[in-house]
């Protein structure tokens, strides 16, 4: 008797396991009235969005800057040059506005990718597949392989480099989504290689690398955070810094992003059409350290569900990322990380199951205090 309850126990167990690997959106559509264990994060990681550090106060009173993009090429050029500077090294993140991209083709992308999460699972499901090479890969959580508490995210990695042999692989379904997103990849790569330029020039550094970004990879990532019926026991993503160069970041009208911002947690307000930008690890690398990729996360929302996309731009995955030599100088700049290369980064992504352990961590040559995960690609 004993022994068939036992069997009966770990039988819903794995029904349930199963379940949570369908996804939030799925698991939603289930009903359910509360957040499930596997999703609850230990007390002392969870968001406490009414605690003391999250009042709405503190989090008005740290801005983002803000770039105007538009007067990059204008008689302006030095100042924007100045704030962009300032920005990447105090805060590793920032907004832009009147960056050139129509506003319908940014609106476009966010109704597709709403649409394409609202397809019947079995439309979705059909992308979902673990090998981090696949070009098209749906998914739910942050690293589900490794994940011991899931996050409350559903997401769709698009490759979008060589794109010629990545645009058949992505879905069929919206009949429209390759085309929104194939818009919507040209304009954004276009925008990384105008910030590139720009940023590379606040460093002072050849510009030589600039052409190698043209053939640089490029992967877009929808994310879908359904509504929470307990947003103060989960995340919709844990805190991690971002992988590659920058991340352009497009988010819908649903506040959710936070940096880290010394102590605190800071909201990243949405403004309307703007683009968030963030530092990622390979530009750290790069830098030498001078501009930090910033740890971020997102909390879940009790009553509507927030809409997501990121662009992340690196290097070519074979090349390798080190310290810009106009950075490094045996007397005052040391090369204050090692070398690295995409190989090492995805035997570290199969390995990683603390949280607090970071890609970048393991590059750096003096290490300092251990930070929390990067983003799986
Ligand atoms: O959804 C967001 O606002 C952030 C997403 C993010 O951090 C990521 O995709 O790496
Ligand atoms: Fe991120």
């Amino acid at each position: 008797m004993a022994m068939d309850l036992e069997a009966e126990g770990e039988k819903k167990e794995e029904a349930a396991e199963r379940q949570y690997m369908e996804g939030v959106k799925q698991l939603c559509e289930s009903g359910i009235k509360k957040v499930p264990n596997k999703y609850i994060l230990p007390a002392s990681e969870r968001p406490r969005v009414n605690g003391r550090r999250d009042t709405a106060a503190q989090n008005l009173s740290l801005k983002l800057p803000v770039i105007d993009l538009s007067l990059l090429h204008s008689k302006d050029h030095a100042s924007v040059i100045q704030s962009l500077e300032k920005a990447c090294e105090e805060y590793g993140f920032f907004q832009i506005v009147n960056h050139g991209i129509p506003i319908e083709v940014i609106r476009d992308m966010v109704g597709v990718v709403r649409r394409f999460f609202e397809l019947p699972f079995e439309e979705r499901s059909k992308y979902m597949s673990s090998d981090i090479r696949n070009p098209v890969r749906y998914g739910t959580s942050f690293n589900q392989m490794n994940d011991k508490v899931f996050s409350w995210r559903d997401f769709l990695k698009l490759s979008c480099h060589p794109i010629s042999s990545a645009l058949p692989f992505w879905p069929s379904s919206p009949a429209d989504l390759r085309d929104k997103a194939l818009l919507y990849v040209k304009e954004m790569k276009s925008l990384f290689m105008d910030l590139m330029e720009a940023i590379l020039e606040t460093l002072g550094v050849n510009r030589g690398v600039l052409e190698e970004f043209r053939t640089g990879s490029h992967i877009l990532v929808a994310n879908c955070y359904p509504v929470c019926p307990e947003p103060g026991l989960t995340l919709g993503m844990p805190p991690h810094s971002d992988y590659g160069f920058l991340t352009l970041l497009l988010q819908d009208d649903v506040e959710g992003l936070q940096i880290q911002h010394g102590d605190e947690w800071v909201t990243v307000e949405p403004v309307p059409d703007s683009l968030v930008v963030n530092i990622g690890d390979h530009f750290e690398i790069f830098s030498n350290g001078r501009y930090k990729s910033v740890l971020h996360r997102v909390l879940v929302n009790p009553a509507k569900l927030r809409i997501s996309v990121a662009s992340l731009h690196s290097l070519p995955i074979e090349r390798v990322v080190g310290p810009s030599p106009d950075l490094v100088d045996d007397d005052d700049n040391p090369r204050r990380y090692m070398d690295t290369d995409f190989a090492s980064f995805l035997d570290y992504i199969a390995s990683c199951e603390s949280k607090h352990k970071n890609f970048l961590e393991s590059r750096r040559l003096t290490p300092g205090k251990a930070l929390p995960d990067s983003q799986p690609i």
